[in-house]
């Protein structure tokens, strides 16, 4: 039965322009959950749904990335092209293509489709956003439409329950009748003559089949007015960085101390259950101690999540990088390198893949190799613990959080010395042509769907609680064990810890580590924190708790660190890789592991040389 399904198994590639909503329709066809903004190059992969459709006709849903022109210009526009073409090993060559088309903007869809009917596969010409299009007073007349492309047309709303009803029908009908076999087409790089002559084309049937009430100023192009201003644009956007940062410090305060409490509660629980010894110290130093100092700060990323996921669905984010394109020019950087860059934000791994949306190699490079740079959620609690040790919690200069301020600091840090290093790579390559014009298609501003900012946030919460159920406890295990044992000696003096291996590797650590001012506990949380960032907090938990008295790793801090050193720790920590699967990615996305050295190697020495630098400077002002 599964065998003669999975012959019978229709293959259907979704085909469009960046944000037409290939990937909501994907989601409305298969029930999956694949990620979907209001911006251009979201879908940077192929991803493929299995379906059946109300007649119960099996389908494989191949969603793609956007694409204007099979005449791919970048490495996931490339993706696209193979797949329709069936050049890729694999994916089977589809049986019908799915031509989605934003109904508010046919231009640019009237041409695709016309190189697609090129390839010579069966297609179906989707008009999606149709809401948005008769809401507008946009008349398309389907069957003359139909008639003009020679090619079925239907109507759908990807994201409203019942808006794919007529898709659905469609296709059971075309497929039930038989789809017609796909004809040996040659396709060929179309020359640019013959591009304008598809364009023409296009505008002859987009003149024959939609008529357009005239526009005088829609919300988009009045709030843009504003938000694209050239003084007031990147005011509003410093702004709304700036109270980003104020909310995740201010905001996240009331339900972290709630978290905390319940770790707390649940110590002392396991304190008064289990006998004075190591299992005790295990479980309440490890495992609660060091796990719990993680988990504390959900709330933090998930406020900083909210704040990305409601940008990305109103459409802001496109303007944010057009914003930034004068002075991210300036650096060297490509404009479209600000998207995967502001995705960095959340991870470097997500950012580093949509850095593919790049067609220009050395520009692809040099955003692949700042991204990890932009400081990732991982870093979050590394800061935050820093911060609530060190800085205290008070207002300056009228009513700014000063924790939230020293935040932003940090974040400007990052972006900074990102800045910094494109501009020297751009220098270092010797390349003195202008950087190319940034093409980029600014979305209408759409309320952002409730669901869909729940679902990202419940994925980014699972995401981070399975990560410190699963790496960052068996870090804490590992971490535990070397701070125990080897159990001291009768007559021993002291914290039980300096006999320990852990001692001991941070002991021969340290002479390493102590021109830039660090201990030899934090030489050994940051050994396990290369693996993930947030390790390193949950090793310093572990082996202060080990080690001593206080009530909080923050305390303990504050009373065994300087100010110097601190301060030291969040320089060091702007720059180290300290992140494994980061440095994967990057040797996957550049193709070898050249590039992933070359990272590790500037990042370590930047990372070494800032808290050498601020560990030295803090001194000599008394710190
Ligand atoms: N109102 C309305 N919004 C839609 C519809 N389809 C998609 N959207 C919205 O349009 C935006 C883009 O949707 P995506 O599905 O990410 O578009 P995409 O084509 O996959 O984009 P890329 O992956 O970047 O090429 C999102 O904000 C969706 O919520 C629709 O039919 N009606
Ligand atoms: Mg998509």
């Amino acid at each position: 039965m599964a065998s003669k399904d999975a012959a019978a198994e229709l293959q259907i590639a979704l085909v469009g322009a960046p944000n037409c909503g290939k990937t909501s329709l994907f989601n409305a066809l298969t029930g999956a959950n694949q990620r979907v903004g209001n911006y251009s190059g979201v879908t940077v992969e192929r991803k493929i749904g299995r379906t059946r459709t109300p007649a119960g006709f099996a389908l494989a849903v191949i969603d793609l990335p956007g694409t204007h022109s099979l005449r791919a210009r970048s490495p996931d526009e490339a993706v696209t092209r193979e797949v329709v073409l069936g050049q890729r090993a694999d994916t089977a060559p589809p049986d019908l293509i799915v031509m989605v088309a934003d109904a508010t903007n046919l231009r640019g869809a009237l041409r695709l489709v016309q190189e697609l009917k090129a390839t010579g596969r069966p297609i179906l010409f989707v008009l999606n956003m149709i809401d948005i299009a008769r809401h507008r007073g946009i008349r398309i007349d389907e069957a003359r439409l139909a008639a003009e492309l020679g090619l079925p047309v239907v109507a759908s709303t990807a994201v409203r329950r019942g808006g794919m009803e007529a898709l659905w029908t469609r296709l059971d009908e075309m497929i039930g009748a038989g789809l017609p076999a796909p004809r040996p087409g040659a396709w060929a790089e179309p020359s640019a003559t013959s591009l304008r002559a598809l364009q023409r084309e296009a505008d002859r049937v987009l003149a024959a089949a939609v008529t357009a009430p005239p526009r005088p100023r829609t919300l988009t192009g009045r709030v843009d007015g504003w938000l694209l201003h050239p003084v007031f644009g990147p005011i509003f956007l410093l702004a709304l960085l700036f109270a980003m940062f104020q909310a995740v410090f201010a905001g996240a305060a009331p339900a972290m101390e709630l978290i905390d409490a319940g770790f707390g509660l649940a110590g002392e629980l396991v304190t008064r259950v289990v006998p004075d010894g190591l299992l005790r110290s295990f479980l309440v130093d490890g495992i609660i101690g060091g796990v719990g100092s993680v988990i504390i700060f959900l709330p933090q990323i998930l406020i900083l999540f909210l704040f990305i996921l409601l940008l990305e669905d109103l459409g802001y984010m496109a303007r944010a990088a057009f914003l930034m394109d004068r002075i991210m020019g300036a650096a060297g950087l490509h404009g479209r390198a600000f998207i995967p860059l502001l995705s960095s934000f959340a991870c470097a791994i997500p950012g580093i893949m949509a850095a593919r949306v790049i067609g220009d190699r050395r520009d692809r490079l040099t955003t692949i190799l700042i991204a990890p740079l932009m400081t990732c959620s991982a870093r979050i609690p590394v800061y935050t613990l820093i911060i609530s040790a060190f800085v205290p919690q008070k207002t300056v200069l009228g009513g700014l959080g000063l924790q939230g301020l020293v935040m932003f600091g940090l974040y400007a840090a990052g972006i900074i010395s990102a800045l910094g290093v494109s501009l020297a790579a751009r220098l270092l390559f010797r390349r003195h042509e202008a950087a190319a014009p940034l093409m980029l298609d600014l979305p209408d501003y759409k309320l952002p769907r409730l669901k869909g900012v729940a679902l990202g946030l419940w994925q980014r919460a699972w995401a981070f609680l399975r990560r410190a159920g699963t790496t960052i406890f068996l870090a804490m295990v590992v971490i535990w064990l070397l701070a125990t044992f080897p159990l001291p000696p009768e007559g021993h003096t002291g914290p039980a810890i300096e006999t320990s291996f852990a001692a001991q590797i941070g002991h021969l650590a340290a002479p390493l580590l102590a021109p830039i001012g660090f201990n030899w506990q934090i030489a050994v949380a940051l050994v396990p924190g290369m693996a993930a960032r947030e390790i390193a907090v949950a090793a310093l938990a572990t082996v202060y708790a080990v080690a001593g008295t206080e009530a909080s790793v923050a305390m303990a801090l504050s009373s065994q660190w300087s100010l110097a050193t601190a301060l030291a720790f969040l320089a060091w920590y702007v720059f180290a890789p300290q992140c494994i699967s980061t440095l994967a990615v990057i040797k996957r996305e550049t193709g070898g592991a050249r590039w992933m050295w070359v990272a590790l190697g500037y990042m370590f020495a930047l990372a070494y040389l800032a808290a050498f630098l601020t560990y030295h400077i803090a001194r000599a002002f008394g710190a």
